[in-house]
């Protein structure tokens, strides 16, 4: 376990040499029908990532899994990554662990939507113990953190803050739900440094109003090119456009507001910078050697 030591570059190239190229084709389709997929991958990739030990795949049916964490309203497609591990079984039988696969998902979607292409290492193992739902509940985000907790998160994980904020660029892609911003509009100003820009203060309180009905199905989309992974959420957030507390108080901060900057200016920086956090989210605590297993069906301990 610990800080990634285990995982190699060329983990697979003896027992399954094709796994990377199975799981980019079986993403690219899946996307074609849905192209909101790589936004719900690179999500699930996060919330899995307390670990990154592929439990949040895990189904249970007498006892609360993580997915009964109100942490992780909201996830979705997690059966994308059990038929892409059967893909993969179908080649390279119990040799390829679903918590490397939803790793290799995930550094597919952003390559898909136009983000940076990363290398990642590989080795990761699976969880055997059943998944735990306040576990869940006491390691994600809230969804009215601010940059503080943001911090602490991504710092534990051996983040610099220009690496926080670069993580923080997965905005760029999906959704929010209104279940997730009500509290944000009714006290917009409960942060020290949060602010509404007036016109997305309207466009919320007409997409979300007080009282729908449907604030678990209605959403707003994280930034304006929602698809596509680049920086304009940091010009978003610059302009008082951020959807969440955090991404409104990312250019405030005096810690994180000179990168929100930067990032807004040079997409390359941006890029570089997020993918050396991504190796890093994707290799804190994992589990590798001889511990853990490899799942067969990913939802099934
Ligand atoms: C620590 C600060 C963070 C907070 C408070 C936060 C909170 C949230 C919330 C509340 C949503 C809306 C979910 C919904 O209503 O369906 C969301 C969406 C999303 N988050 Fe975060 N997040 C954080 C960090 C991250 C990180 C580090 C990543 C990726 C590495 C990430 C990736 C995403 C993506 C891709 C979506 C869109 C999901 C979709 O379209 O289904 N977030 N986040
Ligand atoms: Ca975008």
């Amino acid at each position: 376990g610990g800080g990634g030591g285990g995982l190699s570059y060329d983990f697979y190239e003896r027992t399954c040499p094709l796994v990377e190229d199975i799981v980019r084709a079986g993403l690219k389709s899946v996307s074609l029908t849905d192209p909101t997929t790589p936004a719900a991958m690179l999500r699930l990739m996060f919330h899995d990532c307390q670990g990154c030990d592929a439990s949040i795949l895990i189904d249970t049916v007498t006892m609360p899994s993580e997915m009964d964490s109100t942490k992780n309203f909201g996830i979705r497609k997690r059966e994308t990554i059990t038929l892409l591990k059967s893909m993969v079984e179908a080649v390279c039988p119990r040799r390829v662990s679903c918590a490397d696969i939803l790793i290799l998902a995930a550094r597919d979607a952003v390559a898909m939507s136009g983000g940076p292409r990363i290398q990642v290492p590989l080795g990761r193992r699976d969880s055997i113990s059943f998944p735990s739902s306040s576990l869940a509940d006491s390691l994600l985000p809230a969804r009215g953190l601010g940059v503080d907790g943001m911090l602490r998160i991504f710092g534990s994980k051996g983040m610099s803050i220009e690496e926080s904020v670069a993580i923080m660029g997965s905005h760029t892609l999906g959704i929010s739900h209104c279940f997730n911003i009500f509290t944000r509009l009714q006290a917009p100003q409960q942060g020290k440094a949060d602010c509404i820009e007036p016109g997305l203060e309207m466009l919320l309180k007409l997409s979300c109003p007080l009282g729908s009905l449907t604030p678990n199905s209605s959403f707003v989309v994280n930034d304006p090119t929602s698809l596509t992974f680049d920086n304009q959420y940091y010009l978003n957030a610059m302009r008082g456009r951020g959807i969440l507390r955090v991404d409104a108080e990312l250019p405030l901060d005096p810690r994180t507001g000179p990168f929100v900057q930067t990032f807004g200016e040079n997409q390359e920086d941006f890029f570089r910078v997020f993918s050396s956090a991504f190796v890093k989210l994707a290799s804190s605590g994992v589990l590798t050697g001889d511990q853990g297993v490899i799942r067969e069906i990913c939802s099934v301990i």
